[in-house]
């Protein structure tokens, strides 16, 4: 939704990321290193787009705009617009001409060139009337001189057609590269950034806004103009100025510079009792701190109301009247502020509904220049209609201005998220290349600490431990310890706040990712379940190999899914349900989603998940596997025929050593035993370390869980 309100909450974030900053965005998004005061808005000593968006969402109060809302027309605003137009408008223009330099001048100029069209249309027809004004009182009337004004002025009106015709059909081709090569980016930004970087709500509003650029392109509304629409303001103001060459055309002599006066004062008024009306409109009015909790409850509330993934649970436990009142009283505060909010908006002098008494002043310069001037109808007709082209063209450009001045603070998150540093992403000069070890990846753990976002506990704490290569490592411990989040970490997809983690001698963070995650594979405790079919489900563990049937085939018979497949009504080519998404498919296969949608077990889920990681895990540059609970719906016997795949896939198929170290988090513990490393978390830490039998021998928390669970 696009509302104007006060987010506080990223306020404290924002406090750190100035602080953090540098590391999240390339030099020339560098933040300041002070934070801002919370007193004072700050004056504008911006270096980059970047800064520009993030000074141009802070209130004088230190609160922050919602993303999507409209900034205030302020000199501070103005200032930061133009360090936004230098540096990212330039820019981003030259590159969508570039995209088609002819059409897109060509659409320039066909603007221009349409924006004197009115001027021309009125022209012609006061002529029509004054040639027929001239026949009809000198008496010389003839239907085909009429017949022959019309037929011109109806080839002008074909000849305009035409010419529309042609130029929107030029737009549509403009307007749909601009849109794709926007939306490119704006995915291209979202498949990059990591989970770190994702999770900060200054990035988020970052995002959203960047979105609402990318959306302002494809015309669906948002009260948003796109940068091509820009050029509507340079057509208006050509259509103001042939109307005004027109109207002065009409006009001579000091009377009628008196008269033309007047009519600009009558047909300018009503902009500036709307203008000082209803200054704020598309300003910064601000919802209260509680106005923006019921506005977020009550789009819960809905949510929970219409997504079906729920509708278990609301049945069971007697949910529907709670959600109803729940929505009801959020929606009653949100329709509360919005009415007094156009309470505030509307103004007494706009209630007066001066409209139709400016109208009737416009009358005015018309009968004065009537008795002062020997005028022709045709003349009167065109000053009069040239007179409320230039009023509702200015209309106009006062609202492109309007909107085309907030769209430039949009352009800005679109510009700076493009620069947006993913998080986990070396430094290029800190970056090693990952070297596969030919024994499995080695693994030192020391230190390391992490606490999620907005948390004030440590998911993990000093955790110390060393995996030599081809080891295998059983994490167990009580629900809550750390082990996900430590099997994250080793994963890469989120980043320890102090320690040292060293894969296969070197620093996990001199890696990049996306090169990291080539060597390894993994089911994640809460995995993907696509809305699609069972093939992609289980290729996208690979999805180079999407095309090859026999891979995707050996993944699942290694997965020991082959029964849940063949049982399924159109095998690999069945769309899976998935909560909330039965009726989406995007298989773009041509048949409808529904007639092949079939729901799965949560083991046979699990086995899909595995067999997804499987799709890789034979791979010989895959050196650490890694799985979190990933027989936790299995039955046992499913359970040690699954950990046996295991076994023999990180072993040489020819001499039976190890070649994959091996990590996997289970709350079984006859399951850890198989491991060579057995590693006891609790309380976000490794209490216990050593072998099955080591730890038994210790006779402490790993041998009263393993008792109790024998
Ligand atoms: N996204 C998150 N944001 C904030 N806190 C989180 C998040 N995920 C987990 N935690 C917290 O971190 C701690 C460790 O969670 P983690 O999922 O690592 O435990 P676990 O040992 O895997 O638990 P389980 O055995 O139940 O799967 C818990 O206190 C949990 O509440």
């Amino acid at each position: 939704m696009c509302m104007s309100a006060v987010h506080r909450g990223p306020w404290s974030s924002m406090h750190q990321l100035f602080k953090t900053g540098r590391a999240w965005f390339p030099e020339e998004y560098y933040l300041p290193s002070q934070p801002l005061k919370h007193s004072e808005k700050p004056q504008p000593s911006v270096e980059s787009a970047y800064d520009a968006w993030l000074e141009s969402r802070v209130l004088p109060r230190g609160e922050l705009l919602v993303p999507g809302a409209h900034r205030s027309f302020s000199l501070c605003n103005v200032k930061l617009a133009s360090v936004i137009v230098r540096r990212c408008a330039v820019g981003f223009f030259a590159h969508i001409l570039s995209l088609h330099p002819v059409r897109t001048a060509l659409m320039m100029a066909l603007n221009i060139v349409r924006s004197i069209f009115p001027a021309f249309r009125g022209y012609s027809q006061a002529l029509i009337i004054d040639e027929l004004q001239s026949l009809v009182t000198s008496g010389n009337f003839t239907w085909s001189r009429l017949l022959h004004l019309i037929t011109t002025e109806l080839v002008r009106r074909i000849f305009e057609s035409v010419l529309d015709s042609f130029a929107a059909s030029n737009e549509t081709i403009v307007m749909d590269s601009a849109r794709f090569y926007v939306e490119y980016v704006q995915m291209e930004q979202r498949v990059r950034l990591d989970i770190p970087t994702l999770s900060d709500p200054v990035v988020r509003d970052l995002l959203h806004e960047s979105d609402l650029f990318a959306r302002s392109f494809s015309g669906s509304g948002f009260g948003l103009l796109s940068p091509l629409d820009f050029i509507r303001i340079i057509s208006l103001a050509t259509e103001i100025l042939s109307h005004a060459l027109l109207i002065m055309s009409l006009t001579g002599g000091a009377t009628h510079y008196g008269v033309l006066l007047l009519s600009i004062f009558s047909a300018t008024l009503p902009l500036f009792v709307t203008w000082f009306g209803c200054p704020q409109t598309h300003a910064e009015s601000l919802y209260t701190p509680r106005e923006a909790k019921a506005a977020d409850r009550q789009e819960k509330m809905r949510n929970l109301a219409y997504n079906d993934a729920h509708r278990p649970e609301i049945q069971v436990f007697g949910l529907s009247s709670w959600i109803l009142s729940t929505w009801a009283s959020a929606r009653k505060v949100v329709l509360d502020s919005e009415q007094s909010q156009q309470f505030r908006d509307s103004s007494l002098l706009s209630k007066l509904n001066f409209s139709d008494f400016l109208f009737a002043l416009q009358n005015i310069p018309l009968v004065l220049l009537l008795q002062t001037s020997s005028a022709s109808l045709g003349s009167l007709t065109l000053y009069r209609s040239s007179i409320q082209s230039v009023i509702l063209a200015s209309r106009n450009l006062l609202a492109t201005s309007q909107m085309v001045f907030q769209g430039i603070f949009f352009m800005s998150a679109f510009c700076a998220g493009k620069t947006l540093k993913p998080r986990l992403q070396p430094d290029e000069e800190d970056a090693v290349c990952y070297q596969p070890s030919p024994r499995g990846a080695s693994i030192t753990a020391c230190g390391l600490s992490y606490t999620y976002p907005g948390c004030s506990e440590p998911a993990l704490k000093d955790v110390n431990f060393t995996l030599q290569s081809g080891e295998t490592l059983a994490i167990v411990g009580y629900n809550g310890s750390g082990k996900s989040t430590l099997a994250k970490i080793l994963l890469r997809v989120v980043d320890h706040d102090l320690g040292d983690l060293s894969i296969n001698g070197f620093d996990i963070r001199r890696y990049n990712p996306s090169d990291y995650h080539q060597h390894l594979t993994a089911v994640f405790q809460g995995f993907s379940k696509f809305n699609t079919t069972v093939r992609e489900n289980v290729g996208m563990g690979r999805a180079e190999k999407l095309r090859s049937r026999a891979t995707i085939e050996t993944a699942i018979h290694l997965a020991e899914a082959d029964n849940v497949v063949n049982s399924l009504p159109y095998g690999l080519r069945t769309i899976l349900e998935t909560p909330g998404f039965e009726s989406m498919s995007y298989s773009g296969s041509g048949c409808t989603g529904s007639s092949r949608q079939h729901g799965l077990s949560g083991g046979e889920w699990q086995r899909v998940a595995i067999a997804r990681a499987f799709m890789r895990a034979n791979e010989p540059q895959v050196d650490l596997l890694l799985f979190d609970e990933p027989t936790s719906s299995l039955d046992a016997h499913a359970q040690n025929q699954i950990f046996d795949t295991i076994d023999k896939m990180s072993r040489s198929p020819t001499t039976g050593e190890r070649i994959k170290s091996c990590v996997f988090i289970t709350h079984r513990l006859s399951t850890a035993r198989r491991a060579d490393k057995v590693a006891l978390m609790k309380n976000g830490t490794i209490s216990e370390f050593g072998t099955h039998d080591e730890l038994l021998q210790m006779n402490g928390a790993y041998a009263a869980l393993y008792r109790a669970s024998v």
